[in-house]
This record gives structure tokens, C-alpha cells and sequence, in this order.
């Protein structure tokens, strides 16, 4: 198939499966460099071992950048869905032994084509070494006053955290949970949140049942592509939106790749308002786009953005165009090991949650929580969200409705539906989102989920910013119980 499509080489990560952001490297080291734009498809057909049944690995849009496809090259490709007539299958595609490193030349019925099989974590290491500062993080993980646990909830990042935080980062093997990648993943649902990483959020003192034994200082994990992430202190949970904020507050300080500064950050709309709050106080250009990260892409392509994230548990940098879960992982190590590095042999260690703590201090805090109605019928949401919208158009109205239910929550002051235009190719992305935002700050959104299977899923994004220092500790369902 490769050769018939006019393809002469893939690349095959060892693993069987790439990570996301592996991926997006790949494209943008091998790929993009060859000048070759749009990668259309990658097609990754072949056999685990010599003579074995082959396996679909999978079909991967992605850009020459390395990112996500964007809604034009998608609705394009929706609409050639519509007129497929049929396709073919090569019968006759010879194995290839995806456990030997090489490359293979192969002749196809268009012309020879190459194999190429690599391991990706190689090539994934001597990226993240670029960025961080290994020795410093080193240092951290090899202290016996810090304790660590990365979750991989049998996800592809198994592949790479061995390698990565055991071998080169000296952490202890037990730090890693569920590491062996599997096809079903455990019987579990790799999704990185407080629901699903059941085992880490136990082993974090964040459970239900309560253990003797001291959780970690720090808890991570990832999702099945590795593209995503939590992070977790000692009994300590870290929203998304305030993990995208402390990174991007601490970044010139804490790790190498950004020391001579940010270009800009970014956040999808729904994402708390906190990275906002760093962008003023630090001068930083700020961007607020649709959630999918395919929005980032363009930016950080003409240098606008370094660091960017989404409510959703993404969060990266412009190393590649993908949310990168280890990346992630790795920014926080260093920020906690910057925070600590005169501190190791001390008697307390700067915490996790001493440094969100701390940053609430300087910044305010957006206490945030997100509510998900999944499966309800999509011609009712569809309704729902119109009403929503029509009753934009009279504030009044809303705010008396609101006042009857609560008499404590602020004024609406704007009711805006979320429009985007590209700041730099102009295109614009309409109904990304109804907002209600409220006179002190607090918001109100209603999106329609791109993501969900069955009917509609409506996601309900409910914020409230609290700038008085005193007021930062509360907890955070109970803040947010006016709104
Ligand atoms: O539309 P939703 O269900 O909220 O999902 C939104 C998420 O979808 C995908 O996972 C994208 O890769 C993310 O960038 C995005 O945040």
C-alpha cells in the first residue's frame, strides 16, 4: 500500500506504537525536513514477528509541522469519505521485523521503498535532553527526601519512562505503575484524571481508603498515546489549568530551553483564566483559542507561542506541535528541583503543593471545575445550547433568572458565543463555546464536545478568580457552590 500510494519510506517506531508526541517529532525531524508538507496519512502496516499475522497499526493525520490536522484538511478529508468507490489492500506487503533496528529496502509494484524501524525512545531522549537540565533533575530523583510515582495506566509512555526516569534519571523501578504498554490497556481506561488513575490516586493519599504509608512527593500519569498528563502532589491535586500556569511562571528560571525567555503562552477557552493572570504580571503576549491543539500549531510555526494548555490534561511547549505528556512530567521535575536545589540536605522539601500554594499567593487563584453530561440526546443539546445562546442577547433577563436561584454570585456583564480568527492565517472557527462572564472575574461556559461517541456530550465549565491572598486555601467545590 505505502508504494502504491506513491510512498518511498516509513518509518516504524519500535513499540508498535509511537507516542503522539513521538510522532509529531518524527514528522518534524524526517519528515518536515525533507520540505515535504502535508504527510496525509501514516500508514503503519506490519507484522510483529517475522512470518506473524500482520496488523493495522494504525492510520495518523498529521501536518508537515508535526501537528494535528487543522478543521480545513479535515473537512476535506470528511468530504472524500463521501465518495470513496473502494480501496485496496496489498496482499502481498513483505514482513517487516520491527524488533531489529535498520533500515530495509523493498521493491513494490511503483517502485522500491524503504523500511526504516527505529527505537523512538532514542530518538525521544536526545529531544527532551535539548530542554531540560537531566543532571539537575537527576539530583532531585536521586535524593532520598524526594519520592516519586509516574503512572502509565499501560499506555505507550511504559515504553519510554523505564528508560527516561529509571536508567538515565536514577529513579528507583518501583516508582513506575502499570508500565508494561497493553493492548487493552489492563482492562483499564487510560484516561490521566482523578477517576481513572485509580491505583496512583490511592498510592497519592487522595483515595478513599486510607493507607499507613506516606504517599510520594509527586505523582504523575499519562494517557494511552502519552500525549497527556496529571500531576499529583502528597495528597494534592493539580488542575490542569493551574499546571500549564506554574510552568509557564517558572520556566525561564527552572528549565534550559527557555532561559532566554517565552515567545507567548496559550490556552484553549475553556482553560482557567490563571495562565492569564502570569501573561500580564509577566508581559507575556497571550493567546485564547478553540479547544483542539491543532490551534497552537500556527502560533508556535511563526514563533508567537512556547508554551501552551488545556483544561483537558494537555499541556507542551513548541518543541513539537503536540501535547506531550512526559514533557510535562519532566517541566515539573525541574521546577521542583529548581525550587530545592539548595534545599536537599534541608529538613522539608518545597512541596508540590507549596509552590501551587505559593503561586495562588502571587497570582490569585481559579478555582475551576468541569462538569461532563455524556450520552444525552444530541437534538436536545443542539437546543439546549441555542437557548443558551438567544438568551444572550438580554442580559437582564439573565441576571434575573440567576438572581432567583442565587443572590450570591456577581452580575453578568458579557454573554458572548466563542469565535476565533487565526492570528495567522485568518481563518476563522465560529461556536466554539457559550460564555457567561460574570462582573468579578467568575465564568460560565457550555461547549458541545468534539470527542464524545454516543449522542451529545454537554461539558458545563464553571470558574470563580479569587485575588485576596486570605481567601486562596478554601476548598474549591465549596467556593464554586454560588456559581
Ligand atoms: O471536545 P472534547 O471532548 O472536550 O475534547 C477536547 C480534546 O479533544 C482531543 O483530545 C484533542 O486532542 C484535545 O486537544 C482536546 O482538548
Amino acid at each position: 500500500m505505502a508504494a502504491a500510494n506513491g510512498v518511498r519510506r516509513v518509518w516504524v517506531g519500535q513499540n508498535s506504537l509511537m507516542s503522539t508526541p513521538v510522532v509529531s517529532a518524527v514528522i518534524r525531524e524526517r519528515i518536515g525536513a525533507d520540505g515535504s508538507k502535508a504527510t496525509g496519512a501514516f500508514i503503519l502496516t506490519a507484522s510483529h514477528n517475522p512470518g506473524g499475522p500482520k496488523e493495522d497499526f494504525g492510520i495518523k493525520y498529521n501536518m508537515g509541522n508535526g501537528g494535528p490536522a487543522p478543521e480545513s484538511v479535515t473537512d476535506k478529508i470528511f468530504s472524500n469519505t463521501t465518495t470513496i468507490s473502494e480501496y485496496l489492500i496489498s496482499e502481498d506487503l513483505p514482513d517487516v521485523d520491527i524488533s531489529v533496528v535498520g533500515v530495509t529496502s523493498f521493491s513494490g509494484p511503483e517502485g522500491p521503498f524503504d523500511v526504516d524501524v527505529f527505537d523512538s525512545s532514542v530518538n525521544y531522549i536526545k529531544l527532551m535532553k535539548t530542554i531540560f537540565d537531566f543532571e539537575a533533575i537527576k539530583k532531585l530523583l536521586t535524593s532520598p527526601k524526594f519520592t516519586f510515582c509516574y503512572d502509565v495506566l499501560h499506555g505507550v509512555a511504559g515504553a519510554y519512562a523505564k528508560h527516561i526516569f529509571v536508567e538515565e534519571l536514577g529513579a528507583d523501578e518501583s516508582s513506575l505503575l502499570n508500565c508494561v504498554p497493553k493492548e487493552d490497556f489492563g482492562g483499564g481506561h487510560p484516561d490521566p484524571n482523578l477517576t481513572y488513575a485509580k491505583e496512583l490516586v490511592e498510592r497519592m493519599g487522595l483515595g478513599k481508603s486510607s493507607s499507613n504509608v506516606e504517599p510520594p512527593e509527586f505523582g504523575a500519569a499519562a494517557d494511552g498515546d502519552a500525549d497527556r498528563n496529571m500531576i499529583l502532589g502528597k495528597r494534592f491535586f493539580v488542575t490542569p489549568s493551574d499546571s500549564v500556569a506554574i510552568i509557564a511562571a517558572n520556566a525561564v528560571q527552572s528549565i534550559p530551553y527557555f532561559a532566554s525567555g517565552l515567545k507567548g503562552v496559550a490556552r484553549s477557552m475553556p482553560t482557567s483564566a490563571a495562565l492569564d493572570v502570569v501573561a500580564k504580571n509577566l508581559n507575556l503576549k497571550f493567546f485564547e483559542v478553540p479547544t483542539g491543539w491543532n490551534f497552537f500549531g500556527n502560533l508556535m510555526d511563526a514563533g508567537m507561542c512556547s508554551i501552551c494548555g488545556e483544561e483537558s490534561f494537555g499541556t507542551g511547549s513548541d518543541h513539537i506541535r503536540e501535547k506531550d505528556g512526559i514533557w510535562a512530567v519532566l517541566a515539573w521535575l525541574s521546577i521542583i528541583a529548581f525550587k530545592n536545589k539548595d534545599n536537599l540536605g534541608g529538613d522539608k522539601l518545597v512541596t508540590v503543593e507549596d509552590i501551587v500554594r505559593q503561586h495562588w499567593a502571587t497570582y490569585g487563584r481559579h478555582y475551576y471545575s468541569r462538569y461532563d453530561y455524556e450520552n444525552v440526546d444530541a437534538g436536545a443539546a443542539k437546543e439546549l445550547m441555542a437557548n443558551l445562546v438567544s438568551m444572550q442577547s438580554s442580559l437582564s433577563d439573565v441576571n434575573k433568572l440567576i438572581k432567583e436561584i442565587r443572590s450570591d454570585v456577581s452580575e453578568v456583564v458579557a454573554a458572548v458565543e466563542f469565535e476565533y480568527k487565526d492570528h495567522v492565517d485568518g481563518s476563522v472557527s465560529k461556536n466554539q463555546g457559550i460564555r457567561y462572564l460574570f462582573g468579578d472575574g467568575s465564568r460560565l461556559v457550555f461547549r458541545l464536545s468534539g470527542t464524545g461517541s454516543v449522542g451529545a456530550t454537554i461539558r458545563v465549565y464553571i470558574e470563580q478568580y479569587e485575588k485576596d491572598s486570605s481567601k486562596t486555601g478554601r476548598d474549591s467545590q465549596e467556593a464554586l457552590a454560588p456559581l
